[in-house]
C-alpha cells in the first residue's frame, strides 16, 4: 500500500519546505515499478521499498542490526515495507550514509510522501509546534524575525528585558530591547546536557572561530545576581564581557553538604588583615560548565550571614568532572577554592529595600509555578511508558530521545530548588500571610 500524509509515523513536512534541502542520495537513480522489486524476493537478491525508493538490501542483509530473518520474510523481500520499516526505524536511517547508498531507484510516476525533517521547518504533526507557531493560529506575543548571519547581541537577549538591553542594537536593530526574547528552539535538539552547559563550549568553540554562536550556558543563572545586586563598578565590568561573549560565567551554590538547602553550606568568606579582600575556602558539586567558566558567582558564609561572592579564575581553583547520567557536556564539576581571594562582594540580596516586595508577593508564586511544571512534565514522561512501550527504555533507535526525556527529567525537580523545599517555601509563605480573620 501507498503511505499516505495521515498513515506514517514519520514526520511529514510540507512539499515547500524541502525544495532546497541535501538530497538523501547524490547518486542517479534508475526508475523501476514495483513488479520490477517483487522479482527480486530472496536472500541474496533482495529488494524492498520504502516510501517511493527502492533498496536493494541483497549484501546488507545478512549485516542488518535487525537480523537477516526479518528481511527474507516474504511479507518484506520484494515488497513495499514503508509502514513496517518505520514502525521500527527511525527516517533518520536512510539518511545516514552508509545506509542511503543502499537505495538503487525510485518508483516510475511515484511521488514521495515522507521527508526527513528539515533544519527550521515547522513539524505539521498535530501539537509538535507551540501554536503560535502553528498554521491557522496567532498570537500578539510573537512576533518573527528572521536574521541571517546577523545574531548580534543574542547573548545579551537571553537575559530577558531589562536594563542591560539599555543602548543594545539587537539583531541589527530588528528587535527592540522591550520585547521578550525566548530560547525555546534550543530544547529541540532533544540534548539537555547541550541546553544545560555543552552550549558553553561550543560557544568558546565559536568564539574561537569567530563565530558569534550563542545559547543558554551557565550565564543565565550565574549573571543575573551581578545584574541586580553588583556594586556599579562590577557591573561595568563584568556585564559587558559576558553579555558580548567574550567571559563566561557560572553559578556556585550547591555543595556535597547543601544544595537546596542553601543556608546549610560550609563555604566561607573572611575578609583580608587590610579588610580589602574576601578569602573564600571551600568545595561545590554539581557545578556546571567546566573549563570554560571565567567568573564564579559564589554562594559563601560570612559573619554576617549568607554573601554572595563574584571570583574571577585564579590560582587556588581546582575542577574535577562529575560523571552525570545525562551528557559529559553539561561540564558539570567538583569545585575546590582553596584560600582563593575576591575583592568583588554583590550586595547583601536578603537586604535590599528593591527585592523586599519580590520577596514577599512572588517568591510563592514562582516556588509554586517551578513545582507545578516540573510535575507536568513528570506526568507526561510516565504517559510515554503506556506509549512507547519498551523503547522507553532504548538509548538507541527508536527510543532515543523518548529514553534520555524519562531519564533526565526527574532531575528538575532538583535543579534550582528541590521541589519539596520549594513547596514548602510557598506554604509557608501563604501562612505568614494569613489573615486572621480567614475561616471557611
Ligand atoms: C534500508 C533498509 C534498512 C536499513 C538501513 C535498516 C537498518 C537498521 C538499523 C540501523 C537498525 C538498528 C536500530 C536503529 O538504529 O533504528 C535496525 C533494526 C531493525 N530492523 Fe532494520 N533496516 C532496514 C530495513 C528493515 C526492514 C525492511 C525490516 C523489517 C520489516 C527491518 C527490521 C528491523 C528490526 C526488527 C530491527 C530491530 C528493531 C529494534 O531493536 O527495536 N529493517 N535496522
Amino acid at each position: 500500500m501507498t503511505p499516505t500524509a495521515t498513515d506514517t509515523t514519520s514526520d511529514l513536512i510540507d512539499q515547500t519546505n524541502i525544495k532546497n534541502s541535501i538530497p538523501i542520495v547524490a547518486k542517479e537513480l534508475k526508475e523501476f515499478s514495483r513488479e520490477d522489486v517483487e522479482k527480486h524476493n530472496k536472500q541474496g537478491d533482495l529488494w524492498v521499498i520504502i516510501d517511493v525508493k527502492m533498496y536493494d538490501l541483497s549484501r546488507f542483509a545478512s549485516m542488518h542490526p535487525g537480523g537477516l530473518a526479518v528481511l527474507i520474510n516474504e511479507e518484506v523481500a520484494g515488497q513495499d515495507v514503508t509502514e513496517s520499516f518505520y514502525g521500527l526505524h527511525r527516517h533518520e536511517v536512510l539518511e545516514c550514509p552508509q545506509y542511503a547508498h543502499l537505495q538503487i531507484g525510485v518508483l516510475r510516476g511515484e511521488e514521495s510522501v515522507i521527508h526527513g525533517r528539515v533544519p527550521g521547518a515547522l513539524s505539521k504533526v498535530p501539537y509538535a509546534e507551540p501554536t503560535w507557531l502553528s498554521e491557522g493560529f496567532s498570537s500578539p506575543y510573537y512576533i518573527e524575525h528572521v536574521a541571517p548571519g546577523s545574531a548580534l547581541n543574542l547573548h545579551a537577549m537571553q537575559m530577558g528585558p531589562g536594563k542591560h538591553l539599555k543602548g543594545l542594537t539587537l539583531m541589527k536593530g530588528l528587535v527592540t530591547p522591550e520585547e521578550l526574547i525566548i530560547t525555546q528552539e534550543i530544547v529541540c535538539c532533544g540534548a539537555r546536557g547541550y541546553g544545560d552547559g555543552a552550549v558553553q563550549s561550543c560557544i568558546w568553540l565559536c568564539h574561537q572561530r569567530g563565530c558569534p554562536t550563542v545559547l543558554l550556558g551557565g550565564k543565565v543563572i550565574g549573571l543575573p545576581p551581578v545584574l541586580n545586586f553588583g556594586s556599579p563598578e562590577l557591573k561595568a565590568k563584568i556585564i559587558p564581557e559576558v553579555l558580548s561573549g567574550k567571559k563566561f560565567i557560572c553559578l556556585t551554590i550547591s555543595e556535597a553538604h547543601a544544595s537546596s538547602d542553601v543556608m546549610g553550606m560550609q563555604t566561607t568568606a573572611i575578609k583580608s588583615d587590610d579588610g580589602k579582600e574576601w578569602i573564600v575556602n571551600g568545595t561545590k558539586k554539581w557545578i556546571t560548565n567546566r573549563q570554560f567558566t571565567d567568573y564564579f558567582t559564589t554562594g559563601c558564609k560570612t559573619e554576617d550571614g549568607f554573601t554572595v561572592i563574584l571570583i574571577s579564575r585564579t590560582d587556588g581553583i581546582s575542577m574535577k568532572p562529575i560523571k552525570i547520567s545525562y551528557s559529559p557536556t553539561a561540564g558539570t564539576v567538583y569545585i575546590t577554592f582553596d584560600n582563593v581571594r575576591s575583592q568583588w562582594r554583590t550586595r547583601s540580596v536578603l537586604k535590599a529595600e528593591s527585592y523586599k516586595e519580590q520577596l514577599t508577593k512572588l517568591t510563592g508564586q514562582i516556588a509554586f509555578l517551578k513545582m507545578y511544571s516540573v510535575r507536568s512534565a513528570q506526568e507526561t514522561a510516565q504517559d510515554t511508558v503506556q506509549i512507547f512501550d519498551g523503547r522507553r527504555i532504548t538509548k538507541t533507535g527508536m527510543g532515543r530521545f523518548i529514553e534520555h526525556y524519562h531519564r533526565t527529567v526527574p532531575f528538575d525537580a532538583l535543579l534550582g530548588g528541590a521541589e519539596d523545599v520549594l513547596g514548602d517555601l510557598g506554604v509557608r509563605q501563604a501562612m505568614r500571610a494569613m489573615p486572621k480573620s480567614a475561616r471557611l
